[in-house]
C-alpha cells in the first residue's frame, strides 16, 4: 500500500514500491524473492543471491530463512563488506549467518568476502577469483543505502571509487578506504552488480527517503554514489521503502 505519493509518481522509469510499514514490506519481499529463487533452481537447477549488510536487511533475512525453498541449490554471496574477521559485530558474513543462514536455508552456499588477507588490498585477487567462479547472471542482487548516499561500499569521496564504478581491468571487486568510515571495505564493483536479473535496493524511514529524493536530483555520481544505479539502464532498479 501506498503511503503517498513519491514512489508512485515516477514508476515508469523504476519500479517503486512503497509500504505502510516494515513488517508488510518484509513480507511482501520475501516472498517475491523466494519466487525469483524457485524459479531460477526450476530453469537452471540454482540460484544465486547477492545481499548487501548494515542493518536495514536483517528483519528480511530473518523472514527468508524459513521459507520453503531448495535452499542447497542456492549460493548466497555479499555485495560489500567491512574488512574484519566473521566473529567481529561488524561483519556483513556475521549479520548474513546469524539471520539468513539460519533454519531451512543454513542448507545455502555462503562465499563471503573476507578472506583473512591482512587488507582488502592484499585479499582483492583471491576475492575476485570467488566471485569470478559464481554463476552470472545472479538471480537477485538486493542493494541497501546509507544516508550519505553510498550503496554497497561505493562511499562519496572514497579514493578509488572511480575504479569500484568503472574497473578499468574488468574486476569483480575493489578494495574500499574512505574518510569517515571505520573499516576498510571489499565491494562488489559496479558492473558486477548490474550483472543480475533482478536488482533491488531497500530502504527505510524517512532519513533514507530524503537522501533517495536527493540522489535523484542533478549531482555528481562521486557525491552520492548510490547514483550509480539509479542512473544506470542495463538493468531495472526496483525500490522497496517503508517508513
Ligand atoms: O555499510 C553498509 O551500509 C549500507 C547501509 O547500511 P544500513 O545499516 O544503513 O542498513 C549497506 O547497504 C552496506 O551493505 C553496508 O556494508
Amino acid at each position: 500500500m501506498s503511503v503517498d505519493g513519491f514512489f508512485d509518481s515516477d514508476a515508469p522509469r523504476d519500479g517503486r514500491r512503497s509500504f505502510a510499514s516494515t513488517e508488510a514490506l518484509v513480507e511482501a519481499l520475501a516472498g517475491s524473492l523466494a519466487a525469483r529463487l524457485r524459479g531460477a533452481i526450476a530453469a537452471r537447477g540454482s540460484a544465486t543471491l547477492v545481499v548487501s549488510g548494515g542493518r536495514t536487511p536483517e528483519a528480511l533475512f530473518r523472514q527468508m530463512a524459513d521459507l520453503p525453498l531448495d535452499w542447497a541449490a542456492v549460493t548466497v554471496t555479499l555485495a560489500d563488506e567491512r574488512w574484519v574477521p566473521p566473529d567481529d559485530p561488524d561483519s556483513n558474513e556475521a549479520l548474513v549467518r546469524r539471520s539468513l543462514l539460519a533454519g531451512p536455508a543454513a542448507a545455502a552456499r555462503f562465499v563471503g568476502l573476507y578472506t583473512g588477507a591482512d587488507t582488502p588490498e592484499a585479499g582483492q585477487d583471491a576475492c575476485d577469483a570467488r566471485i569470478r567462479a559464481l554463476p552470472r547472471p545472479f538471480d537477485v542482487v538486493l542493494l541497501g543505502m546509507g544516508e550519505d548516499g553510498h550503496t554497497a561500499s561505493f562511499f562519496p569521496g572514497a579514493a578509488n571509487l572511480a575504479a569500484a564504478l568503472s574497473p578499468a581491468d574488468g574486476r569483480t571487486v575493489q578494495a574500499i578506504r574512505a574518510p569517515g568510515i571505520r573499516q576498510p571495505r571489499m565491494t562488489l564493483t559496479l558492473p558486477t552488480l548490474l550483472d543480475t536479473q533482478r536488482l533491488l535496493l531497500l530502504i527505510t524511514g524517512d532519513a533514507k527517503r530524503r537522501t533517495l529524493e536527493q540522489a535523484e536530483a542533478d549531482g555528481p555520481v562521486e557525491a552520492m554514489p548510490v547514483r550509480s544505479v539509479l542512473r544506470q539502464d542495463r538493468v531495472p532498479l526496483e525500490i522497496f521503502w517503508a517508513p
